[in-house]
């Protein structure tokens, strides 16, 4: 990791809430910059952090803050490329399984483009969907609906949690397997992804990728870490 982000000064863990590691979360890189600015332990209007997904460089945003998530694969690019699909989805609220494309961000990603025929409010995510063929290591799923042209509304069942209100690096692939599917011109390349949680901003720069969005610190606490 330091030899990931030799110029980093800070490293940003993260876990799921049963206890499993993840290699990155979006949004927690903006939170963890909150931090990092409140208590006066960075300054700039840019500074990189260390992950366990390399380094991501920080931008003092407007409300909040852009992450440099950096480069992003097509997972099974060779399926994806032939079929523009790697994988399907069995989910509650779909009579038959749904076709999608997997995405490495850093963490695992499966996104499934809804047909007009499926309502994504009415979409059950308290039971986990099945991803098939299963992912190694799991994989956190997007339901994607879209909405108007670079514009997104977005579900999501994450890896070792369950429904969450938004996923930074899920709303980045979210976009990404939208942009691919539509083949959009390259000059389109600011999405909005709205998630239950609020609004985020993604860019696309080519094999590259960008997250904007707020970040509020709501409570404050201790953690005691094993030894
Ligand atoms: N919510 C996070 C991702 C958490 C990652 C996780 N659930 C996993 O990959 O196991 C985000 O804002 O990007």
């Amino acid at each position: 990791m330091r030899e990931a982000a030799p110029d980093a000064q800070w490293f940003m863990d993260y876990r799921n809430a049963d206890g499993s590691e993840a290699q990155m979360c979006g949004n927690g890189t903006r939170v963890f910059a909150q931090f990092l600015c409140d208590r006066g332990l960075v300054d700039g209007v840019e500074f990189p952090i260390a992950t366990r997904a390399g380094r991501k460089l920080i931008t003092r945003a407007e409300h909040g803050f852009r992450t440099d998530l950096g480069p992003w694969t097509l997972s099974r690019a060779d399926e994806a490329r032939g079929r523009g699909m790697d994988s399907v989805v069995q989910v509650v609220g779909s009579p038959d399984p749904l076709p999608a494309i997997s995405l490495d961000l850093g963490n695992p990603h499966t996104v499934v483009a809804l047909p007009p025929s499926i309502s994504l409010e009415l979409l059950d995510l308290s039971v986990a969907p099945r991803v098939d063929p299963e992912p190694r290591h799991g994989t956190n799923v997007e339901f994607v609906r879209a909405i108007g042209p670079r514009h997104i509304s977005m579900r999501v069942h994450e890896r070792g949690v369950g429904e969450t209100l938004s996923c930074g690096t899920g709303a980045a692939a979210a976009a990404l397997a939208t942009w691919w599917w539509a083949g959009t011109p390259s000059d389109e390349l600011a999405w909005r992804v709205d998630v239950r949680g609020g609004t985020l901003m993604v860019d696309i720069d080519g094999g590259s990728v960008g997250l904007a969005g707020p970040a509020q610190i709501v409570a404050a606490g201790q953690v005691s870490l094993p030894d």
